[in-house]
């Protein structure tokens, strides 16, 4: 009858499929798998491609659910395929029908989907959320997440907790509100929805948001009312502590002058209780965020020992540069290292756990201040955007998809309107270093060092995997999928898959065989955005194409 919740906690452990985004509802990205290994890996061959078709293809962000002999995988244009899991041959293709003006920010796009029962649920980026009959592809419902035409969009693969379908929203740039969600998994229908900026009470279930004192203490007059935060990345579950961890996006709009004060709860971890849509607590990792730090990068759970303390433990690799670790209990701040070459709004952070801030590192306001625009890195493409790290149970590592690139920002006056762009800034992306942007970066959770890097020309885009056989696996916009060593970064295999590779690679096991997949196809914000930059790295071919791995018999 299809995947359980009980299955869906368990994904972690069960080699045979891929039931979560994540590989687990924590996202360690770690599989135990290792017939493929660091010893044979550079064998590793194609077992079959699959193609998405038509014309229409751009960021190919998703990462493959594996169930049933079934590879589920979303395509950037709001589809979703079923391609046999041996042969590659289509079963079937869904469409979602997308309406004139959405406005995704940073290109069409799509992470992947959830698996539930009978059910694959995807959300689409005129902000739905569609269920489907995972055998044939015919819709049993479809829910709207919020209105498009006031610029939400979504791009995040869906959390299943508990029989619930947890979803973020997004539109950051159009002053959306920022919100969790929860629906029935069986009907779609709501159960609890949590906006995350002050002032939004939302409804659920039981109590109110366990804020003290003002509900909009950390904003001015009505901005509250088009704050931004949204939740673009979905979530992680801890079964540890029952815990939803969202991170929040930036405050709208770009222009921080426009908003002073904290702005919780933006660019923020939240520790949401998962039966009544309660924030219990948060961590913000730029206060004030005045360059689109956001904040929505993954928080991973896991445990370690620290100055001789076992801790339950989470960490963030966020897009300001920082590498947080916190107590998941709590939200109480334990660490933050720099994993990038450069950051200039901040100089480390105190042990409170807030940063000591270069005040001349803010972009100042329009017309203030010796020059109208500041160089500031990371620029706003991040230290790290969306592309999810891996944690590796052997190694105690990080791997984290990190980018070192600066930008010149500047701020412009801008006036909230409903469904239209809301920065008030303006930007130009720099190159800070000769030979890469790239840098897949190994840390060390306990003394927060890189452990070793691999530098790439072009900037990654892709999410990481890290398995059992001491491989780490990530793809390049060059079109590369790669595997390096685990413990040391040494590049051990490649195969070029004909577009650039930002999508998330995955592993199972199938009729006593390891398996990797990977989709490719070049896209999302660095083709867009990227201005000068993006153009600095050889001319990417667009793509749209699954690609399964395994070992010649
Ligand atoms: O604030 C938001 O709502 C929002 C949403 C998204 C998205 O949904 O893809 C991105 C961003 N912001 C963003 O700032 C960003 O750099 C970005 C990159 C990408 C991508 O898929 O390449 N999406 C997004
Ligand atoms: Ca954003």
């Amino acid at each position: 009858q299809g995947p359980t919740d009980a299955d869906l906690m368990n994904d972690a452990k069960s080699t045979g499929d891929v039931l979560t985004y994540g590989m687990g509802p924590q996202a360690h990205r770690f599989s135990t798998l290792n017939a493929i290994n660091s010893g044979n890996v550079s064998k590793m061959v194609p077992a079959f491609s699959a193609s998405l078709g038509g014309e229409k293809q751009r960021g190919q962000e998703a990462q493959p659910i594996v169930y049933d002999g079934i590879i589920y995988v979303t395509g950037s244009y709001s589809r979703l395929f079923a391609f046999d899991a041996r042969t590659g041959e289509e079963k079937w293709q869904y469409d979602a029908r997308l309406p004139d003006g959405i406005m995704p920010c940073c290109d069409v796009v799509n992470r992947g989907a959830a698996i539930h029962g009978d059910k694959i649920i995807f959300a689409t980026l005129d902000a739905r959320l569609v269920a489907l009959n995972r055998l044939t592809g015919k819709v049993i419902w479809n829910k709207q997440i919020a209105d498009y035409k006031e610029g939400y969009s979504a791009t995040a693969a869906p959390l299943i907790v508990r029989g619930m379908v947890i979803t973020g929203n997004s539109g950051g740039e159009f002053g959306v509100v920022g919100a969790v969600d929860a629906r029935d998994v069986n009907t779609g229908e709501l159960i609890w929805h949590r906006p995350v900026i002050e002032g939004h009470m939302g409804t659920l279930k039981g109590q109110d948001n366990g804020v003290t004192g003002k509900l909009n203490a950390t904003w001015q007059g009505d901005l509250w009312k088009s704050g931004g935060g949204a939740t673009w990345l979905g979530g992680t579950y801890d079964p540890d502590t029952n815990l939803l961890f969202f991170g929040t996006g930036n405050p709208a709009p770009w222009n921080s002058h426009l908003r002073p004060g904290d702005n919780l709860y933006t660019a923020s971890t939240l520790a949401i209780d998962p039966e009544t849509g309660v924030i219990k607590w948060h961590y913000q990792t730029t206060p004030h965020d005045g360059w689109d730090f956001d904040g929505v990068n993954e928080f991973i759970p896991f445990d370690a020992t620290i100055n001789g303390k076992p801790m339950k433990l989470g960490a963030k690799a966020d897009r300001n540069g920082y590498f947080f670790v916190l107590d998941r209990t709590n939200g109480k701040f334990i660490s933050a290292n720099k994993f990038v070459m450069q950051t200039t709004w901040a100089n480390g952070f105190n042990k409170a756990g807030k940063p000591n801030v270069i005040p001349e590192g803010r972009p100042p306001a329009p017309g203030e201040g010796k020059g109208k625009s500041v160089f500031a890195s990371p620029s706003f493409l991040g230290g790290k955007n969306w592309m999810p790290m891996a944690y590796s149970q052997d190694t105690g590592l990080f791997y984290i998809p990190s980018n070192d690139w600066g930008m010149d920002i500047w701020n412009e006056p801008i006036a909230y309107k409903k469904g239209a762009a809301y920065l008030g800034a303006g930007f130009t992306i720099k190159s800070i270093a000769e030979d890469h942007i790239g840098a897949l970066r190994a840390m060390d959770p306990k003394t927060g060092k890189i452990v070793w890097e691999y530098k790439n020309k072009a900037p990654l885009w892709g999410g990481v995997l890290s398995t059992g056989g001491n491989l780490v696996f990530t793809g390049t916009p060059e079109g590369y999928l790669k595997a390096f060593d685990a413990k040391t970064g040494q590049e051990l295999w490649k195969f070029q898959t004909g577009s650039g590779v930002v999508g998330s690679p995955v592993t199972w096991e199938q009729d006593g065989e390891q398996y990797v997949a990977v989709m490719s196809g070049w896209g999302g914000a660095v083709p867009l955005w990227g201005g000068e930059v993006a153009k600095s790295f050889k001319d990417i071919n667009q793509g749209g194409a699954l690609w399964v791995f395994k070992l010649p018999k």
